[in-house]
């Protein structure tokens, strides 16, 4: 999976991820009001809002971009109407050529880990059929719970031929506070990073594992150490653009061929015609902005590579 992904970057120069977040709040009033008009003031009236939002957002970046983000929370704030616009969000993108990276979070004891991996990333048994729930194409994985937690989305990454992204150092400002501390005077992100290259070396497609790593964007240091201590792994690279990254800060998370990294923008894209910078789309023509955005975020990392 992970080479499709490369292979993405490579064709469309473009090292990106568009992060589908969606608030209510980013929506333009013109496509809220329709969706309330039709489904009421309701979670059914909020889910399709998004939709609609969405559509139009990966109707106008779809050929710029190799790949997108939905954080299931953002659906998940509207109940299963949200969770529904969520599945149908990941088929619409696979449609569109996009590779999609369920930002999921997961991780739990193993026999719990192994019926998330199922219903993100493979198939399950139902009867005589084998169904998939939401068939994404990669997810991200919280390794707090140890091996015997990752190991089901390991299994099934490499049955099924699809990859992870492990958050090993992430882009808040209170990742330290556990994953800075020392543990026989190494910091807890070395140790997750080992790890992390333990479990992707059985599931290598390419020069890369199909389990990647988290690496946030604002923390350039980490990341340069990172980089060298898992030259195979695929880094996914949040906190750039609405969280204060700049391009300078994550070239670091690159290779010196320009691969090894995927940098993600939500905010910075979706909601892109509430900046002054992009102010003159207006409401109307947020899709355009976004585009722009999209655009003006590939030649800035471009301009590092
Ligand atoms: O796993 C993630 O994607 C993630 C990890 C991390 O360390 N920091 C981080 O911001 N994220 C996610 O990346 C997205 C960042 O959104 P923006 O700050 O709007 O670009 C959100 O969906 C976060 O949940």
């Amino acid at each position: 999976m992970i080479s499709q992904l490369v292979q993405k970057i490579q064709k469309t120069k473009a090292p990106i991820c568009v992060g589908l977040d969606p608030m209510l709040s980013y929506i333009p009033s013109h496509i809220v009001q329709n969706a309330f008009k039709e489904f009421g003031e309701t979670l059914e009236g909020a889910a399709e809002a998004v939709w609609q939002f969405n559509k139009e957002i990966v109707d106008s970046t779809y050929d710029l971009i190799p790949s997108v983000k939905p954080q299931i929370a953002m659906y998940e704030q509207f109940g299963i109407e949200g969770l529904k616009i969520y599945a149908r969000t990941v088929e619409y993108c696979k449609k569109k050529g996009l590779l999609v990276i369920g930002d999921v979070k997961r991780g739990d004891i193993g026999s719990t880990s192994s019926a998330y991996a199922v219903g993100h990333l493979g198939k399950v048994k139902v009867g005589s059929n084998v169904c998939s729930g939401f068939d994404t194409d990669f997810i991200t994985v919280n390794p707090y719970l140890g091996t015997d937690g990752v190991k089901p989305f390991v299994d099934v990454c490499r049955e099924e031929d699809r990859g992870l992204f492990v958050l090993v150092k992430t882009s808040n400002p209170s990742s330290g506070e556990f994953q800075d501390r020392l543990i026989d005077g190494r910091p807890l992100y070395e140790l997750v990073a080992e790890k992390v290259v333990e479990w992707g070396a059985d599931c290598m497609d390419g020069t890369y594992s199909n389990v990647g790593a988290v690496v946030g964007a604002t923390y350039p240091e980490m990341s340069k150490i990172l980089r060298k201590l898992m030259p195979h792994t695929y880094f996914l690279v949040p906190g750039y653009g609405a969280q204060g990254g700049t391009a300078k800060d994550l070239a670091n998370c690159f290779n010196e061929d320009g691969l090894g990294a995927v940098v993600n923008s939500s905010r910075g894209i979706i909601a892109a015609y509430k900046q002054e910078k992009y102010a003159k789309f207006g409401p109307e023509h947020f899709a355009e902005a976004s585009r722009q955005a999209v655009m003006d975020m590939i030649a800035d990392i471009n301009s590092v590579l």
